[in-house]
């Protein structure tokens, strides 16, 4: 079986696929001093706990944080006696190269998602993930990452202000239903959301509009589903997007090193 590994600045997703269906996932915090042997620990427990013994022999990692690599390298090695795929690394190909200016350090979740968005729905699309940063990441016909827009996550843009006005709590999104708040926190949710509205749909009609065609608005992230209701900002919503697409660049590097 295989275990997927998506690491953010924020939080890493662990996910058991079969093959056919992923079987359970896990969340937690990401922290780059976690070591090999702490993962085992966590993820054994896990397993343990919902009555799962799954024999992993592949893994496949993306993170956005370089630093965890060397740990859960270890950890896959100690652990499951495997070279883990890890995305943007050399030894794990990806189906189509980016298309970007030279030198340029695509994320890897982004070109998961790409890849990811490619194989479910084809060319010509725009996939929006709301992880710590909102990102979109343009999927030219032939499934290339082509470039896309990186703006501040919704959670932080709220921490941001609480950060830096003393005036102003903290507070969680959530969706007003009307623009003019009459209360501190009502204010801020109402900028939050309605601006995170009007960003989505002035980024992705924009980007239509840029590469003069169609295209589909494929939405991912935990927060994805609230910005659903603020409109019609997606065509899709899928949630476990990234996870998918890691295991298609799995699939795709296990025949690689088949027709070998
Ligand atoms: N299944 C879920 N149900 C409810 N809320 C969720 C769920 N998954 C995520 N969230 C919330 O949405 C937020 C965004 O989650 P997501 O995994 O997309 O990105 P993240 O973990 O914040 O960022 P990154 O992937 O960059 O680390 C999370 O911080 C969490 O508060
Ligand atoms: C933008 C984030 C932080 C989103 O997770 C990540 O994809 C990243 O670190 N990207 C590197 C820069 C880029 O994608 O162009
Ligand atoms: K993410």
């Amino acid at each position: 079986m295989l275990l997927a590994i998506d690491c953010g600045n924020t939080n890493t997703v662990f996910s058991i696929w079969d093959g056919s269906e992923f079987i359970a996932t896990w969340r937690t915090a990401t922290e780059h001093q976690r070591t090999a042997d702490q993962y085992y620990v966590w993820l054994t427990t896990l397993m343990k706990h919902r009555g799962i013994e799954a024999d992993i022999t592949d893994v496949i990692i993306s993170t956005t944080v370089p630093r965890v690599v060397f740990n859960l390298r270890v950890f896959a090695d100690r652990y499951f006696n495997t070279r883990p795929l890890v995305v943007g690394k050399p030894g794990c190909e990806l189906p189509v190269e980016a298309r970007v200016d030279a030198g340029t350090q695509v994320g890897p979740d982004r070109l998961v998602n790409t890849v990811a968005g490619y194989d479910r729905y084809g060319g010509d699309l725009i996939v929006v993930d709301f992880g710590t940063a909102t990102t979109f990441d343009v999927v030219d016909t032939d499934g290339a990452y082509i470039g896309g827009v990186i703006a501040p996550g919704v959670n932080l843009s709220l921490e941001a202000l609480h950060q830096a006005a003393a005036a102003l709590p903290h507070v969680d999104v959530s969706k007003p239903d009307l623009v003019i708040g009459t209360n501190t926190v009502a204010c801020m949710q109402s900028g939050v959301f309605w601006g995170y509205v009007g960003l989505v749909s002035g980024i992705t009609s924009r980007i239509k509009a840029e590469r003069a065609r169609p295209m589909k608005v494929i939405a991912t992230g935990g927060l994805a589903p609230l910005f659903q209701q603020g409109d019609t900002l997606f065509d899709v919503f899928d949630e476990f997007l990234t996870m998918h697409g890691l295991t298609v660049i799995h699939d795709y590097n296990k025949d690689k090193t088949l027709e070998q």
